[in-house]
C-alpha cells in the first residue's frame, strides 16, 4: 500500500510544476510582521516556478501547493479525502497543516521559497572541482581555491570595495558554488586598504521605468536573496577583515562563524545618517551578540567601533597587528582546513540550524522596512548628498 501511495504521489507531484494552481516555502513566517508581498510579486513567483531548471522534489512541491492554496483561498476549507484517495489526501494534509496562517504570510512564504529555489537552481553542478569553476564575468570579485579554502575577494579597491549590483549577484553565485565544491572553509575578504565600504550608493542612481517604487522593490528582492545565501551557507564561513568595513559588510558579520580583523579595521553602520535601517539580520544578531544598548549605539546612532571594541563586544573573534595580519590569519586557517570536513559542517549545523528560520523571518522583515525607507525623502536626500560629493561618512 505504501509503495502504491508513493508511486501515485510521485506521479501527481511530477505534474505539479506545470500548473500555477499547484505550486510555494520551506521556512514559514507564521503571520507576524513579515515583508509585505504584492500580488504582482506573488504572480511573478508563480510564473517563475514553471521556469525552474531542476525538479525541486516532492516535499518542496507539496509545500508550494499548500502555500499556493493558503495564499489564494485561505485556510483549508474542503472535506478531508478518504484514506484510499492517496494523492488528494497528501495534498489536503499539506494544506491543512498550514492552519490559520494568513493569506499574506502564505504569499510571502511562497515568494521566499521560489526565490531560494531559483537561486539554487542557477548554481553550478554539485562536486564541480573548485579549480575548474568559471570566474565571475567581471574582475570585481576574485574567487580562488587552495589548501581546502575557497576565498572570495572583493576586488574594487579604488572604490573601497563598494558593492555594485553585479557584485551582489557574483557573491551569491560564489557562495552557492563554494557550498558545493571540495573546499572545507570559505573566506570573504577585500583587496586594498578597505574591507568594504558597503552598498555602492550609485546603485540608486539609475531609476528603472517603474520609478522609485520599482527600484526599491528590486533592491529588497536582491538584498533578501543576498542575505539568505549567508543564512543558509553550510560550511564554516570566515571573514578576514583587512581594513575598515561599512554598512552591509558589517551587518552580515553576525552570520559568519569567525571574524578575524586587522587592528586597522573599523566597523561602521551609519544607517540613520543615510535615512536607512538595519539589514543583514543585524537587528536580531547584534543585540544577541553585544546586548541591546551597544547594538543600538551602532545601528541607531551609527557609532563606529575600532577593531578592539568590536572584539570586546563579540562581533570580532580576534584582532591581529596589521603588519602580521595576513601571515598569522592564513597560517591559522590552513591549520583549521586540515580538520575533518564533515565534522566541521555538522558542528556548524548544530550551532546554527535552530535559528535559521528565525533569521529568514528577520531578513524578510528588514527588507520590507528598507523597501519603504528607500522611498523616503530622508534616504533620497542622503544619497543625493553623497552622489553630489557633498557628504561622506
Ligand atoms: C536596485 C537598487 C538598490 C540596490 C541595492 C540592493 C541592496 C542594498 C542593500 C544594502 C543597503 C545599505 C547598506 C549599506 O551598506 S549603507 C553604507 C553605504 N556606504 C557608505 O555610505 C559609504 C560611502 N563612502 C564614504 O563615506 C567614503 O567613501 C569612505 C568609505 C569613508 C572612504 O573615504 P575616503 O576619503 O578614504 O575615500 P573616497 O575618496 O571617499 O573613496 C574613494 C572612491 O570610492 C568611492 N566610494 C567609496 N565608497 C563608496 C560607496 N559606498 N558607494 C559608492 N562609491 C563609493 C568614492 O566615491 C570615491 O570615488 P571617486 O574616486 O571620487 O570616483
Amino acid at each position: 500500500m505504501a509503495g502504491l501511495a508513493g508511486r501515485l504521489a510521485r506521479r501527481w507531484c511530477s505534474g505539479l510544476l506545470r500548473s500555477p494552481l499547484q505550486v510555494p516555502a520551506l521556512g514559514l513566517h507564521m503571520g507576524g510582521p513579515a515583508m509585505r508581498t504584492s500580488q504582482k510579486d506573488f504572480n511573478n513567483a508563480v510564473n517563475q516556478v514553471k521556469l525552474l531548471k531542476e525538479d525541486p522534489g516532492n516535499e518542496v512541491k507539496l509545500k508550494l501547493y499548500a502555500l499556493y492554496k493558503q495564499a489564494t483561498e485561505g485556510p483549508c476549507n474542503v472535506p478531508k479525502p478518504g484514506v484510499l484517495d492517496f494523492i488528494n489526501k497528501t495534498k489536503w494534509d499539506a494544506w491543512n497543516a498550514l492552519g490559520s496562517l494568513s493569506k499574506e504570510a502564505a504569499r510571502q512564504n511562497y515568494v521566499d521559497l521560489v526565490s531560494r529555489l531559483s537561486a539554487s537552481s542557477e548554481s553550478p553542478s554539485p562536486e564541480a572541482p573548485a579549480a575548474d569553476r568559471k570566474q565571475p564575468e567581471s574582475d570585481t570579485l576574485v574567487v580562488t581555491s587552495e589548501d581546502g579554502i575557497t576565498t572570495i575577494r572583493l576586488n574594487r579597491p579604488t572604490k573601497k570595495n563598494a558593492l555594485t549590483n553585479q557584485m551582489y549577484h557574483d557573491i551569491m553565485a560564489a557562495l552557492q558554488a563554494a557550498s558545493k565544491d571540495e573546499s572545507v572553509i570559505t573566506v570573504l575578504t577585500g583587496s586594498g586598504d578597505y574591507y568594504c565600504s558597503g552598498n555602492d550608493l550609485t546603485n540608486f542612481a539609475s531609476v528603472p521605468p517603474g520609478g522609485l517604487e520599482e527600484m526599491a522593490r528590486r533592491g529588497a528582492v536582491l538584498l533578501r536573496d543576498f542575505v539568505n545565501c549567508f543564512i543558509d551557507f553550510p560550511k564554516p564561513l570566515v571573514a578576514v577583515v583587512n581594513g575598515p568595513a561599512v554598512g552591509i559588510s558589517v551587518t552580515v558579520l553576525g552570520l559568519f562563524d569567525v571574524v578575524y580583523a586587522t587592528d586597522r579595521a573599523t566597523f561602521h553602520t551609519p544607517f540613520s545618517h543615510l535615512g536607512q535601517s538595519p539589514e543583514g539580520c543585524s537587528s536580531y544578531t547584534f543585540p544577541k551578540i553585544m546586548g541591546s544598548s551597544k547594538a543600538a549605539e551602532m545601528l541607531i546612532f551609527g557609532k563606529k567601533l575600532t577593531a578592539q571594541e568590536a572584539c570586546a563586544q563579540g562581533l570580532v573573534t580576534e584582532v591581529f597587528p596589521d603588519g602580521t595580519f595576513q601571515k598569522e590569519v592564513w597560517a591559522r586557517l590552513k591549520a583549521y582546513s586540515k580538520l575533518p570536513p564533515n565534522t566541521m559542517r555538522i558542528s556548524k549545523q548544530i550551532i546554527r540550524n535552530r535559528e535559521r528560520e528565525t533569521l529568514h523571518t528577520v531578513n524578510a522583515e528588514e527588507c520590507r522596512v528598507l523597501r519603504e525607507r528607500w522611498q523616503s525623502d530622508e534616504c533620497m536626500n542622503a544619497i543625493a548628498s553623497f552622489l553630489s560629493r557633498k557628504a561622506k561618512l
